[in-house]
């Protein structure tokens, strides 16, 4: 990935709530840390355009998040902290769908899209589910499966793992690991991170830690003590 922020800085309602900072983001797998209210989605989402700096300028992948707001969109997934209020339409398969819509594919070349996503997450037998039937790790792997079929470059998970239990919470871990897109992921659980080669530490809206994950982990663990 190739995202660069430039003299970045969001205020809400007068509150500061990321000072300025300046940063590119080039490797495959990054991690976001930090406690509640840090900035952690706030800096996330300015990377699909979701969220707009009031100072500076966002680049990704070669877009500007501002003027080629349609581009940076098509380029970035993101799933949501609540990933079941993302599904929109009942069967997996047609929320699944509905990400292909922009692409205008022929219907036998949708379904060919969907089955190879489902494939590729180990969630083909959920295709025809409901999604209110799904447990919590089948819910996260079918918001993500959404998002894969758009073929987006990035992929933005937000809290990916939370309210899992072990065993969802290993398999959504290995998931995030086996994916060819380049991944960001905001979490609590800092195991997920183990390996990341960059992990970056929020902290009452500044970036105050940048680095391999076990450096920052053990920094994050020092300043919450
Ligand atoms: N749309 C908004 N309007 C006003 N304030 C907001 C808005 N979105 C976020 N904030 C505030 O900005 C600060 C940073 O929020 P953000 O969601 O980026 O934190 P976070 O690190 O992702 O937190 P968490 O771990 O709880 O998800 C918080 O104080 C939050 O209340």
């Amino acid at each position: 990935m190739q995202v660069v922020f430039n003299d970045v800085s969001v205020t809400y309602a007068g509150r500061v709530v990321l000072q300025p900072f300046s940063l590119r983001l080039t490797e495959r797998r990054i991690g976001i840390i930090g406690l509640n209210g840090s900035g952690k989605s706030t800096f996330s989402k300015m990377i699909n355009g979701l969220v707009l700096p009031d100072t500076g300028t966002v680049t990704t992948n070669g877009f500007d998040a501002r003027q080629q707001a349609h581009e940076v969109r098509a380029r970035v997934g993101y799933v949501f902290q609540h990933p079941a209020n993302q599904i929109v339409l009942p069967l997996i398969k047609d929320d699944m769908a509905l990400g292909l819509k922009r692409l205008r594919l022929t219907r036998q070349e949708e379904e060919r899209a969907v089955s190879d996503v489902a494939a590729r997450l180990g969630i083909s037998h959920l295709l025809e589910r409901r999604a209110h039937e799904l447990s919590g790790g089948e819910v996260q792997l079918a918001a993500l499966a959404s998002v894969l079929v758009g073929a987006p470059e990035i992929v933005i998970m937000d809290e990916p793992t939370n309210q899992l239990d072990l065993r969802n919470r290993n398999m959504v871990s290995r998931t995030i690991r086996s994916l060819p897109e380049d991944i960001i992921v905001i979490t609590h659980d800092l195991e997920l991170l183990s390996g990341f080669e960059r992990v970056l530490l929020f902290h009452e809206g500044r970036i105050v830690e940048d680095g391999p994950a076990e450096v920052v982990i053990a920094r994050y663990q020092e300043l919450v003590g």
